[in-house]
């Protein structure tokens, strides 16, 4: 039974088929203080967080079976996402789902602050009939600044054109193509800044968008220009935006998200011409239920294994893709798992090399499961999402790397490992109806099945040591299931490859390395 762990209010409605799911255990409990979190997310196999619960390092430390942690919603900044992605936990958010309604949240704010409608709201309930003093601009024909285009930005920019505004955008990836499409004129940043009477912003809150917004951008805008910020708070400079507004440079700014929140008497507030929501983007029925059955749906699969698609601490593998490399992945594994148990020493470096057909595909998640094979012989809690991070924080070099030659195999993955003390190769291939096998191990051709119980042995090709070893094998109760032998040369080196059906104990390893032909013997656990 999983326990799923949801910390802020979430839709009833979009978390039934979590509420409805045989093998889950919901247990829904917001308003936490930090010490109670601590306690609640011990034992928690998921946690469910909208943008009110800071899902600190202390807090994925605390939790002991944590594998997946969901977002409803898309910004993830109260997620400490690299302390869950040194722990193997998955972070998933729900990009798609509140896309409308923050677009159209923000086209309301627009609305409202060219046309003072919070503020002569409050006179008018008032008493007064201050009709002069909420003169307004019209939005028809004035030029909207877009900063960030993504699916929010986007959304906004199709609603600006129907009332007839000019639209320009900066965001680092957008094409000429795109921007066309979605009917923006594509600009640099100075340019949205210097040109538009609006200004509004719809990146992520990143190190490069904090104060993206500066005293500086502020002084190179019109005289007059209005701003927005309904992404996030702090890519707008609070303190730079007040000294805007006093000075009259800035006319008006309309705010849903703040650098603190809840921003409680934030000095912003006493100026008449901010006009603020607290933090309402995604707050409509439709865009919580959808995050709520993204989400929910998201932590489902990853709880039982099956694929899933929003991961922010992995990169997105498209569905096409997903399938092709499906056929691949028990090799993968099996291969980085069999290659770290013939080597010895410190580990270095492990090579991954594919060939063939392989080479026209992505196979950087196959890489991600090779490694988190090889991994896991050292350390307990590795899996797709660590892997990479735990190497490179041992100090393991990956490298990646393609080549046509496959040596007569539709296709073959190479893992090389280097460690303090020597290098070793495995190769491995699908042979179509007969799945993985191991086709060399250093310079020796072989095929093998990489499951259960393994012995390599290396000796020297002697009459009379193959069946030495079946001797001893059989004296210590070991029945061989299948055997291989490969040599370069006739009364060289050669390698014995032996599947056992049962574990080699450290006493029986020894026995056969006092053998006079055997060089060293190495058991292996697929
Ligand atoms: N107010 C709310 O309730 C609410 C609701 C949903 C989303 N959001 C926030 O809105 C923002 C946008 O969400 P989205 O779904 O459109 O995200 P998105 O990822 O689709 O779009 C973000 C865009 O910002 C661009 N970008 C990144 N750095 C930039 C930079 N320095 N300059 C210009 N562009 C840059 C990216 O290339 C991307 O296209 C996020 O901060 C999200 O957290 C707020
Ligand atoms: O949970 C919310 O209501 C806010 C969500 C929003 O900020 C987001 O980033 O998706």
């Amino acid at each position: 039974m999983f326990r799923v762990l949801i910390t802020d209010p979430l839709s009833r409605q979009g978390t039934e088929q979590l509420l409805n799911a045989p093998d889950v255990e919901v247990v829904q409990k917001t308003d936490l203080k930090k010490e109670e979190l601590l306690v609640e997310v011990a034992d928690a196999d998921a946690l469910i967080v909208r943008s009110q619960t800071q899902v600190t390092a202390d807090v994925i430390q605390a939790a002991r079976k944590l594998k997946a942690i969901g977002r409803a919603g898309v910004g993830v900044d109260n997620i400490d996402v690299p302390a869950a992605t040194a722990r193997g936990i998955v972070v998933v958010n729900a990009p798609d789902g509140n896309t409308i309604s923050t677009a159209e949240h923000t086209f309301a704010m627009l609305i409202s602050l060219a046309r003072n409608i919070p503020q002569s709201y409050q006179s008018i309930i008032r008493g007064e009939w201050k009709r002069k003093d909420y003169v307004g601009v019209e939005l028809n024909n004035k030029t909207l600044g877009i900063l960030g285009l993504g699916r929010i930005g986007a959304e906004l920019a199709k609603r600006a054109r129907a009332f007839h505004m000019n639209v320009v955008a900066f965001d680092p990836y957008l094409t000429e193509e795109r921007a066309e499409k979605v009917g923006v004129r594509k600009a640099t940043m100075d340019e949205v800044i210097r040109s538009s009477d609006f200004i509004t912003v719809h990146t992520p809150l990143t190190k490069e968008t904090r104060h993206l917004i500066d005293a500086g951008a502020f002084a190179r805008m019109k005289d007059g220009v209005r701003v927005l910020n309904c992404a996030r708070g702090g890519i707008i400079d609070e303190r730079a935006l007040y000294d805007a507004i006093q000075t009259g440079k800035v006319a008006g700014a309309a705010l849903d998200v703040f650098e603190t929140e809840p921003p409680g008497q934030h000095p912003l507030f006493s100026l008449p011409q901010v006009i603020a929501t607290p933090h309402l983007g995604a707050s409509t029925r439709e865009a919580q239920q959808n995050v709520a059955v993204d989400v929910s749906e998201e932590i489902l699969h990853i709880l039982r294994d099956e694929p899933f698609k929003n991961a922010v601490n992995l990169p997105s593998i498209p569905a096409e893709l997903q399938e092709k490399l499906r056929p691949y992945q028990t090799l993968a594994e099996k291969l980085g798992r069999f290659a770290i148990q013939t080597a010895e020493g410190a580990l270095e470096e492990i090579t991954i090399t594919v060939s063939g057909e392989l080479t026209e595909m992505d196979t950087a998640p196959l890489s991600r499961i090779i490694l988190k094979g090889a991994l896991s012989h050292y350390l307990s809690d590795v899996n797709y999402v660590s892997a990479p991070y735990l190497a490179r924080e041992r100090g393991v070099k990956v490298t990646e790397q393609k080549v046509s030659r496959s040596h007569g195999f539709t296709h073959l993955i190479h893992v090389g490992i280097r460690t303090d003390a020597k290098e070793t190769l495995v190769s491995g291939t699908l042979l179509n109806g007969l799945g993985p096998r191991i086709v060399k191990i250093d310079q020796y051709s072989v095929d093998v099945q990489p499951d259960g119980h393994l012995l390599l042995i290396h000796h020297h090709d002697r009459p009379g040591a193959i069946g030495r070893v079946g001797t001893i094998l059989g004296n210590h109760d070991v029945n061989i299931a299948t055997m291989q032998v490969g040599r370069k040369d006739i009364g060289g080196r050669a390698i014995m490859m032996l599947h056992v059906d049962k574990p080699i104990s450290e006493e029986l390893l020894k026995t056969l390395e006092e053998l006079d032909e055997i060089q060293n013997v190495t058991a292996i656990d697929l």
